[in-house]
């Protein structure tokens, strides 16, 4: 796949920098932005003079926003595809199969699927101005995969509960207290500190770096399984008028409305 459109990918010096963006939906995903970053990523994968992988979104307001809620509300799924799927499951997949590291460098907002995003790439760097959390409840959607479970191995499950059920937002300072980042800089050092930690991981041995990440990994591989459930799960959820009324609320800028459907015995 050449000739990006929702995306921007440049090697610089041993990093692939890989740039979401599509800065007017705050860098909200389609299924070509999926598609898009996953074939970014098998390019890295390739790419012998690749060692690790920077994520980062385009301006200053947003890593990613998640799925692009607008598209849902106006077509009832994130929009066509080469392939014809909506590939956001073997997204997740990849991030975590490509032997090299993945630094997340968190410019803005990470909510929603963009706050997966981050959650799946082995490191995090974020800027002091970046905030983070889950939105899904809100607007009719869930990630019951590794969105969830990987979460709570992160922060522990008191605090992955709260981060769903409440949907609200967590500055940095708390992000890195928590342990959801591994450091925060000034928003204008963001890159500069990702390039720095990239190439000091390419100094070390790509063989260790490879078998350390698929060791790292190995722990927490089932939850591949309960992913593709969850996105099953989630694929007849969003069809749901239910979920609709999430996506549309979001697009039609209010707030959802929620109580004509009870509570699941
Ligand atoms: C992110 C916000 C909290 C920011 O709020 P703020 O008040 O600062 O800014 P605005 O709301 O005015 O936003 C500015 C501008 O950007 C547009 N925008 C922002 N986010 C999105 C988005 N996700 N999709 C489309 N457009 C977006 C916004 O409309 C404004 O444009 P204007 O033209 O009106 O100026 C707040 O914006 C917010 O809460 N955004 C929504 C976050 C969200 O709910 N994300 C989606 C969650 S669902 C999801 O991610 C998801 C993931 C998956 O992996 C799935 C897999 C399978 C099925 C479904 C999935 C799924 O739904």
């Amino acid at each position: 796949m050449t000739g990006y459109t929702d995306i921007e990918y440049a090697v610089q010096d041993t990093a692939a920098v890989v740039t979401i963006s599509r800065p007017e939906r705050y860098n909200a995903f389609r299924g070509k932005t999926v598609e898009e970053l996953i074939s970014a990523l098998r390019t890295a994968w390739a790419d012998e003079r690749v060692r690790t992988v920077i994520l980062t979104g385009a301006g200053e307001k947003a890593f990613c926003t998640g799925g692009d809620v607008k598209q849902r509300a106006e077509t009832g799924d994130y929009g066509p595809t080469e392939s014809g799927m909506f590939e956001i499951g073997y997204l997740h997949k990849l991030i975590r199969d490509i032997p090299k590291p993945v630094i997340a460098a968190v410019n803005g907002l990470a909510i929603g699927g963009g706050h997966v995003l981050h959650v799946l790439c082995d490191l995090t760097i974020a800027a002091d101005t970046a905030r983070f959390g889950q939105s899904g409840p809100r607007v009719g959607s869930f990630d019951a995969g590794f969105g969830s479970a990987f979460l709570a191995r992160i922060v522990g499950e008191k605090r992955a509960r709260e981060i769903w059920y409440l949907c609200r937002q967590y500055d940095a300072e708390t992000a890195e207290r928590w342990g959801l980042v591994n450091r925060v800089v000034a928003a204008d050092q963001l890159l500069d500190e990702a390039r720095t930690w990239a190439a000091e991981i390419a100094a070390n041995s790509p063989t260790a770096l490879k078998f350390l990440k698929q060791s790292f990994n190995a722990d927490t591989d089932h939850q591949a399984g309960l992913s593709n459930m969850a996105m099953s799960a989630l694929h007849l959820f969003t069809d749901s008028t239910e979920a609709q009324e999430g996506a549309s609320a979001f697009a039609e800028k209010r707030k959802p409305d929620f109580t004509g459907y009870p509570a699941p015995a």
